[in-house]
């Protein structure tokens, strides 16, 4: 008689379009249980009464659909009991529900980790964001004195790790009749810090590419597909476009674009020795794969939460700050800002909303202070408070 394996278990929060569309489609692939935790009431009860949903991918040469199943959904904001058991025996634990909320999904994160039974080998916590660091940012919150006892801090190493990742696939919102199902384009990739696994194994995850320098992918990663998707999207929404497509079909939003990942791509083979023409080939391959007209893409997905993507680390004051340090061309990127700014009181989008409010309540040095989380002394600030005053006084002409 042959023993079945154990299956895997994988707890992800965030169910949206890269959680169920990517994250997930690999961890099933991969043979893991997954565990979908969500706030979305809607969403829990559909993966809750449907045994399935298919990804297509969508691609120039057709398109491809693969079968997700063997996953159970949870409430996080109900159910944090039978999530936290759940927690505590996943060996994976992975999260795409947006930067800015990493610090709501610490807490039942920690008491997890905190229960975990001691014969069990430390999980493998990976966030799933566009952001610089997002793991160690939520790890931080996963520490904080009202997470985790102070004195059990020391010993996390025995019962999680805590691997950042670059994670790149352009799923757009997806159609209101599309129920679970997730159309997305065909590339992928998906990097991960191995570096935390020293002393025991990083977990099997079929398509996950394990580096030990992770700081030159996502950089090149959120310096060009996203500063590129940022640059598209806001020209775009600026000049009435309504997908990311329709924007790069306009010739001078396109020449913005490259200009933008010209300024990127000086601070990218600069600061990481990628070489010059590898860089081009990344580029040229961005621009084709932003410019997919099946994936329909909408310039407000894209530009969404524009405080988030104004903010000191992120693809646009990120990269223009350090180049404009190094004395670098950023001006591609300011172009970007500008429109940026210019994405206000976006419907659907609360953070646009909020911009709207500070731009028509704050002095431009409050603006960019706030907003940017620049200082007077980097030579990026002038510039960007002369975008802000630009902007300022369009808004009050109009
Ligand atoms: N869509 C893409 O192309 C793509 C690609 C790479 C990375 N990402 C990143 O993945 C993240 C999610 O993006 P998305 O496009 O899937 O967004 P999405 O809005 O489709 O999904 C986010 C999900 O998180 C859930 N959520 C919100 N608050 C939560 C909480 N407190 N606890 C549990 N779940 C919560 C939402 O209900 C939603 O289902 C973002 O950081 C994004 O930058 C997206
Ligand atoms: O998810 P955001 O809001 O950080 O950025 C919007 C898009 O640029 C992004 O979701 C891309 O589609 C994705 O990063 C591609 O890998």
């Amino acid at each position: 008689m042959t023993q079945s394996m154990p299956t895997k278990k994988a707890v992800h929060f965030g169910a949206g379009n890269i959680g169920r569309g990517f994250v997930a489609c690999f961890l099933h692939h991969s043979g893991y249980e997954v565990i979908f935790a969500d706030v979305n009431g809607d969403l829990i009860d559909k993966l809750n009464s449907q045994p399935s949903y298919t990804v297509i991918e969508l691609g120039s040469d057709g398109t491809t659909e693969s079968t997700i199943s063997n996953y159970r959904a949870i409430n996080s904001r109900t159910q944090e009991a039978e999530l936290v058991q759940e927690i505590a025996t996943a060996d994976v634990v992975t999260c795409s529900v947006g930067p800015n909320i990493l610090k709501f999904i610490a807490p039942v994160i920690a008491k997890g980790i905190d229960q975990r039974p001691g014969d069990l080998p430390p999980m493998a916590v990976i966030a799933c964001e566009n952001a610089i660091g997002a793991t160690d940012t939520l790890a931080d919150f996963i520490k904080e004195p009202q997470n985790t006892p102070s004195e059990r801090v020391e010993s996390m190493g025995d019962r999680a790790r805590f691997a950042n990742s670059a994670i790149d696939r352009i799923v757009p919102a997806q159609d209101p009749d599309a129920g679970l199902n997730v159309k997305l384009e065909k590339f992928y990739e998906w990097v991960v810090d191995r570096t935390p696994f020293k002393g025991s194994s990083p977990p099997d995850i079929k398509g996950v590419q394990w580096v030990d320098n992770l700081q030159p992918y996502i950089e090149r990663k959120l310096y060009t597909v996203n500063t590129g998707h940022a640059t598209a999207a806001y020209h775009g929404y600026n000049r009435r476009k309504s997908t990311v497509y329709d924007a790069l079909q306009d010739r001078s939003i396109q020449e913005e674009v490259r200009k933008a990942l010209s300024n990127t791509a000086e601070l990218i083979t600069q600061k990481h020795g990628i070489d010059e023409e590898d860089q081009k080939e990344y580029v040229e391959k961005i621009v084709r794969r932003i410019s997919n007209p099946h994936l329909e893409d909408s310039v407000e997905r894209v530009g969404r939460a524009p405080l988030r993507k104004l903010s000191r680390k992120d693809r646009l004051i990120g990269p223009a700050a350090e180049l404009a340090e190094r004395g670098g061309d950023c001006s591609g990127i300011l172009d970007a800002a500008e429109m940026a700014f210019r994405f206000q009181n976006v419907e659907g989008d609360e953070e646009s909303f909020e911009l709207g409010k500070i731009m028509a309540e704050k002095k431009p040095d409050e603006v960019v202070q706030e907003v940017c989380g620049l200082q007077p002394n980097e030579k990026l600030y002038p510039k960007l408070v002369d975008i802000v005053k630009r902007v300022q006084a369009d808004s009050q002409d109009e």
